[in-house]
């Protein structure tokens, strides 16, 4: 069954549009919607939470239409979410924030919503912390600790924003391995702007900019990228005169530079198309065919 589904979803903020035309119909499993700064995540995300409204369009969560205050309630009651800067009461314990929220959400008496509060904080690996004060967790403690919030109603769907900006190395493989723990029967849906979350934690990705660019696997959209001789190595000793979105990686070897490319290479470099790629550059062809097709045209430079 739909999890979620959007029909032509579009949002603007005053003129500016920020989400346009949006179809989206997914079901359990961990998808992560990548896209550039402004790209629309957090606008498209506060519209499926229904924090935000659209201008136009539908959204329905497990069948709920969110438009309507009994859809929302609804959808709402098999929703957990993590929002860009959550926000806590720093004073208090991890284990009475906890409690507060188990409680507003309306989770059953006093003994289970103790239950639940202490099952989330083994999830997230916060049991040594539960007597801490919330002001004295570290960033990555932090984000663990808003994704047992949102864990609390044991939700069918859960929606992170950004979950692993700021976070060390170690928190992020934390974060990762988390996500393949919860995310068994329900939709995992995350928004970020590091690429290589993605490719370690989702099989399907969104790429968004304004619109939807791409939405697949991942697999599939590296096959069609490297199909599409879209992706070159160049040894090259002179700077290469491209368009800096063009080029993923540059390696100083001996006695050249060894630079990753999408789209055509330019004259009189030597150049090998790539056979073995990643997300990183499948990501800046579907973002900019435009920019590596024109630049073709042109003979390439
Ligand atoms: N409240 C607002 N008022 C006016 N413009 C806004 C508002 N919120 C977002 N925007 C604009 O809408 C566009 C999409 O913003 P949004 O925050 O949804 O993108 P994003 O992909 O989440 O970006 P980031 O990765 O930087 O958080 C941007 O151009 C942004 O400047």
């Amino acid at each position: 069954m739909s999890l979620l589904r959007l029909t032509n979803v579009s949002k603007a903020y005053r003129k500016t549009p920020a989400v346009s035309n949006i179809d989206l119909d997914l079901m359990s499993g961990v998808v992560g919607l990548l896209g550039p700064n402004g790209a629309g995540k957090t606008s498209l995300l506060q519209m499926i939470t229904g924090f935000l409204r659209p201008d136009t369009g539908n959204i329905s969560i497990a069948g709920h239409d969110i438009a309507t205050d009994r859809g929302l309630l609804a959808a709402r009651r098999q929703l957990g979410y993590v929002p860009q800067h959550p926000q806590f009461f720093v004073q208090w314990t991890v284990k009475s924030f906890l409690l507060h929220l188990a409680q507003l959400r309306d989770l059953g008496n006093k003994a289970a919503c103790l239950a639940r509060t202490e099952e989330c904080l083994s999830l997230v690996g916060l049991t040594e912390k539960r007597n801490a004060k919330i002001r004295t967790l570290s960033g990555g403690m932090l984000q663990r600790l808003a994704i047992a919030q949102a864990m609390l109603n044991d939700p069918t769907m859960l929606i992170l924003d950004e979950p692993t900006a700021g976070l060390d190395p170690e928190e992020r493989l934390r974060f990762r391995h988390l996500i393949t723990q919860i995310a068994a029967e329900r939709l995992i849906l995350f928004s970020t702007h590091i690429v290589e979350d993605i490719e370690q934690t989702c099989n399907d990705v969104i790429i968004l900019q304004q619109t939807t660019r791409y939405h697949g696997n991942i697999q599939a959209l590296i096959a069609e990228t490297i199909a599409a001789g879209a992706v070159w190595d160049c040894q090259h000793t002179a700077p290469l005169a491209i368009d800096h979105r063009r080029i993923i990686s540059s390696m100083p070897q001996a006695e050249a530079m060894l630079s990753r490319i999408v789209g055509p290479p330019p004259a009189h470099v030597q150049a090998t198309p790539a056979t073995s790629i990643g997300l990183n550059e499948a990501f800046a062809w579907v973002l900019n065919p435009e920019l590596a097709l024109q630049e073709r045209s042109h003979g390439g430079n």
